[in-house]
């Protein structure tokens, strides 16, 4: 009897559970994992690295808005965005100033738009770097939020 109703259980909490997928494709929010950043002080040294290991790996192209250098290595799932400072005032300066051989530095989630979420995270108390999204690496908004609101992480939302 006691197996039966928890075999009831626990097929009433996968029915709710696909319910909620189906009808919540973001995970609140939050939606896919677009990227996991890492700021390396050797460009070519890092893409070489991903590059041996089979990776398809893009040019370094420059984000003049942002103040860096991009590359992308493509993973089945999601991808890795290698950054490198660009220009004097780069914001990953200090970053790099402090983790010598580079490191993570961010990761970025899509969001289905960028202005409900960014007046979503501030109603939160989550603060904003930056007032107003910039158009990031893939041609989408994006909005950077503190790493100290954040558990210490550095979270970019892009628009998906
Ligand atoms: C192209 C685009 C795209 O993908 O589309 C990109 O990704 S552009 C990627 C580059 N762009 C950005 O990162 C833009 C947003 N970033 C920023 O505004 C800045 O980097 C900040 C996150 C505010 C950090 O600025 P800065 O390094 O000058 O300040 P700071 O050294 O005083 O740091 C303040 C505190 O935050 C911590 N902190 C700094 N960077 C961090 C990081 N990446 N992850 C976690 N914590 C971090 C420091 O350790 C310090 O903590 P303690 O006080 O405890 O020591
Ligand atoms: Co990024």
């Amino acid at each position: 009897m006691a197996s039966l109703r928890s075999l009831a259980k626990l097929t009433n909490s996968v029915a709710i559970s696909t319910r909620t997928m189906a009808s919540h494709p973001l995970a609140g929010l939050l939606g896919k994992l677009n990227h996991v950043a890492i700021a390396t002080p050797d460009l070519k040294k890092s893409s070489d690295f991903y590059k041996n290991l089979g990776a398809k790996v893009s040019e370094a192209v420059p984000q003049k808005e942002h103040g860096v250098y991009t590359v992308f290595v493509e993973l089945p799932n999601s991808k890795i965005e290698l950054l490198h400072p660009f220009g004097e005032k780069s914001p990953i300066q200090a970053f790099l100033n402090k983790n010598k051989d580079g490191g993570m530095h961010h990761i970025c989630i899509e969001v289905r738009d960028i202005n409900e979420a960014v007046s979503a995270v501030k109603d939160k108390g989550i603060r904003t770097l930056g007032e107003k999204p910039k158009i990031g690496a893939h041609g989408k908004p994006v909005m950077f939020l503190h790493p100290k609101d954040c558990g210490g992480v550095l979270i970019e939302l892009e628009q998906e």
